[in-house]
């Protein structure tokens, strides 16, 4: 198994409690999906109200390269495209979730979308990451 997430030595910008300026994202799996709820603080704000765009970003990497790294996935980010559709205000919980798509040699596939507390879609990414470890994408359905 990789790394656990927990340890003190892991200071990732996206997840880490022991980063001081990081977003101390947490995450939960739920079958397929790796999901986190979470709540944007001002400090993290473009302006307006609205979650600063490569933030926005951030997540979205963040809970992709989380699916990969709980299933023993070693990747990085390689590409990612994403579609804004409507700002993410900050102060309010919102719903970050990703899955895999495919796997062809060391490209993964992967998807995330970032979900208002309404159930409206705010920003969803496509994102090829490149394996730099072991591990193969699990089929679906496959639990951990
Ligand atoms: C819990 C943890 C959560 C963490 C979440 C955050 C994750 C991150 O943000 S990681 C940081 C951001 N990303 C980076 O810094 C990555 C920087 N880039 C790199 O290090 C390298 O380019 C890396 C590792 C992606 C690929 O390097 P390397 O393995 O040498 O790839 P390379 O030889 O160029 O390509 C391998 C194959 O993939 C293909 N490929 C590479 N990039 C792409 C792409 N974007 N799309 C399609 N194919 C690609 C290449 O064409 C090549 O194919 P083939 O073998 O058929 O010729």
């Amino acid at each position: 198994m990789t790394k656990p997430l927990k340890d003190e030595t892991n200071i990732c910008f996206g997840c880490s409690p022991n980063n001081p300026i990081g977003l101390k994202m947490e995450f939960e799996d739920d079958g397929d999906v790796c999901r986190a709820y979470y709540t944007a603080r001002p400090e993290h704000m473009g302006w307006n109200d609205v979650v600063h765009g490569g933030l926005v970003a951030t997540m979205l990497d963040e809970a992709m390269g989380r699916w990969l790294w709980v299933r023993n996935l070693i990747t990085m980010t390689a590409e990612m495209t994403i579609r804004y559709s409507k700002p993410v205000p900050v102060g309010v919980r919102l719903t970050v979730e990703s899955s895999g798509v495919s796997q062809k040699g060391k490209l993964i596939e992967m998807t995330a979308r970032i979900i208002l507390p309404d159930g409206s879609l705010a920003a969803r990414a496509r994102a090829k990451f490149l394996k730099v470890g072991p591990g193969n994408l699990p089929e679906k359905g496959d639990a951990e």
